[in-house]
């Protein structure tokens, strides 16, 4: 893991984005970024991150706190907030850096533009979190496509948490030439001990020759 910046999205939301962060920011020793924030403002993900990390990481400040629990583009309309691209550039202070996506790769920030249209803006490699929910194979293979067809780089799958042997090995047989694997275990309580000891148990699976070898 040369490069150490990275968009961490998901195939939704709810996913565990916030979880593997912490995670990957401990193992890689990264910086931390969430651009827009809704909902959550007295417990955020930029705030959990700070809870569940060893490594005591920067944190740059959101350029978007909303309040209310919705897309982005819905509650900032709400708060009378415009959301543009052209309002986010990449904190450059550092060299290693996570940006934390909210929801997935369709989410709306505005009513023209998507979170994959900041993801393209910011020019990082994405890592694509995954979690075993019935729909979930949908959901990763379309989101594996949308950013093979926007031409963003996807470094990573997480296999965040336990997954049925069948979901798991549908999802690595399609998973594009350059594409690794991540497996972060399911973790009984998230606490920050609890997360050191997966972070412990991380397991990285390169992509070979164009065939996922484990
Ligand atoms: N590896 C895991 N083991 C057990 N539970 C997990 C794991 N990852 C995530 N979860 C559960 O899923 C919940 C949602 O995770 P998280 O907040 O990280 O999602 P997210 O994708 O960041 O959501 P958002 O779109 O709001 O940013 C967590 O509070 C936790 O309960
Ligand atoms: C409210 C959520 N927790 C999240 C936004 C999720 C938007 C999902 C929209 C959708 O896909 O329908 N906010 C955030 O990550 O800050
Ligand atoms: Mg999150």
């Amino acid at each position: 893991m040369m490069n150490k910046r990275y968009f961490i999205t998901g195939i939704g939301t709810e996913v565990g984005k916030t979880v593997v962060s912490a995670a990957l920011v401990d193992y890689l020793g990264t910086a931390y970024w969430k651009p827009i924030q809704s909902g959550d403002l007295q417990a955020s993900d930029s705030m959990r991150i700070r809870a569940l990390c060893t490594s005591e990481p920067t944190i740059f400040p959101e350029q978007y706190q909303l309040k209310h629990p919705a897309s982005p583009h819905d509650a900032s309309e709400r708060e009378g907030i415009q959301i543009s691209l052209t309002d986010f550039s990449m904190p450059n202070q550092t060299a290693a850096l996570l940006v934390e996506g909210a929801g997935g790769l369709f989410v709306p920030i505005n009513s023209e533009e998507f979170m994959i249209d900041l993801m393209d803006q910011l020019g990082l490699p994405a890592i694509l979190v995954c979690r075993d929910y019935l729909g979930c194979i949908n959901h990763t293979l379309l989101s594996i496509a949308a950013l093979v067809h926007k031409g963003i780089q996807l470094a990573f799958v997480v296999f965040n948490g336990a997954f049925e042997p069948a979901t798991q090995r549908v999802i690595e047989s399609h998973l594009p030439a350059g594409t690794d694997a991540i497996y972060i275990p399911e973790i009984k309580e998230i606490n920050k001990m609890n997360l050191s000891t997966a972070v412990g148990q991380i397991k990285i699976v390169e992509h070979t020759n164009g065939a996922f070898r484990k």
